[in-house]
């Protein structure tokens, strides 16, 4: 057991995200119905299901070595973790999280100040505490277990809540007056588990890899051959910033030219690089980018 990092995987909004990223990642990982240890095809991580909200106090304690959770529940929890790394997805997209105040869009409340003595209802009690301390306001701020939306206007005036897409702001007719905190994903660890040079070995390679699988994700590989005469021409019309590999072929008057470029800009690319003498351009998937 003693080779195994205990790996916490947060359960709730983030379970399909992060699932589907291990996966891009090269991990075979499947969730037993009713069982909260999912399973994973390395005999060396040993994976628990673990709500968001409290992934930080299990790492923190040393109950788990590392887990994913939100940057937003780190913070509400006061937890005492090392992060490892950022991880920009959601549970729908590849954006960050808001956590907002919104009130009914007919509410006279513009801004920090018209909340004195309001009624807040929140998930996050002590962020929401912190942030009006620091406006010199005082509100009774209530914890909410959740469907914090179905609230105002009868049983709380404001909301502080996460937002990704808006739809469910939208829904119940609220908008938002302003921003409290914006939260992505992060890997952490216990401070002892990153301080161990085995597990943290083995943290930097599920990171690498997890990373690694983002960064490939809108990207696509082209390949081709160009006469040297053209090279100048067929290289203007690759996006700047990018440095195409240039290999020599066995016919000294052509090179092979190799590069990545975002997927939704191929169908423009290609037809220009065909007018610029390119030819035998092939399009490859990318799985992973490493730097
Ligand atoms: N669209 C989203 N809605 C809510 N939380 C999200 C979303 N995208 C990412 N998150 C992150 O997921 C974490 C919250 O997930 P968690 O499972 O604990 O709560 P939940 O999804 O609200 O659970 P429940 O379904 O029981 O309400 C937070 O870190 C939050 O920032
Ligand atoms: O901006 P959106 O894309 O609509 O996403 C945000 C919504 O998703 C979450 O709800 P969840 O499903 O967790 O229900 P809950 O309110 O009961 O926690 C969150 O609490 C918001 O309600
Ligand atoms: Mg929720």
């Amino acid at each position: 057991m003693d080779n195994v990092l205990k790996l916490g995987l947060p359960a709730g909004s983030l379970q399909e995200a992060t699932a589907d990223l291990f996966r891009k990642a090269g991990y075979k990982i499947t969730f037993p119905t009713r069982s909260y240890y999912p399973t994973i095809d390395d005999p060396e991580l040993h994976c628990t299901l673990i709500r968001a909200q409290e992934m930080g106090r299990y790492v923190a304690d040393g109950s788990l070595d590392c887990g994913l959770t939100g940057h937003d529940w780190i913070v509400e929890s006061d937890a005492h973790v090392v992060e490892l790394a950022e991880l920009v997805f959601s549970k729908v997209s590849r954006r960050p999280v808001r956590w907002v105040l919104a009130v009914p869009n007919d509410s006279p409340i513009q801004g920090p100040k018209d909340l004195q003595g309001k009624r807040i209802a929140t998930e996050v009690v002590n962020i929401t505490r912190k942030w009006l301390a620091g406006h010199g306001v005082t509100a009774n701020v209530e914890f909410s277990w959740g469907a914090t939306e179905v609230k105002p206007p009868r049983l709380a005036d404001a909301i502080v809540e996460v937002t990704e897409t808006g739809s469910s702001l939208r829904a119940n007719n609220l908008r938002i007056v302003c921003d409290l905190l914006t939260s992505t994903t992060r890997f952490v660890a216990h401070p002892a588990a990153a301080a161990d040079p085995r597990k943290r070995q083995k943290m930097d390679d599920l990171v690498l890899m997890l990373k690694g699988a983002m960064a490939a994700e809108g990207k696509v590989g082209l390949m081709m051959n160009v006469r040297k005469a053209d090279l100048t021409r067929v290289l203007a019309q690759l996006p700047a910033l990018k440095n195409p590999t240039i290999a020599s072929l066995a016919d000294e008057a052509w090179v092979a030219v190799n590069t990545v470029i975002d997927e939704d800009t191929v169908r423009h690319i290609i037809p220009q690089l065909k007018a610029a003498g390119a030819s035998g351009i092939v399009e490859y998937p990318l799985t992973k980018i490493i730097d």
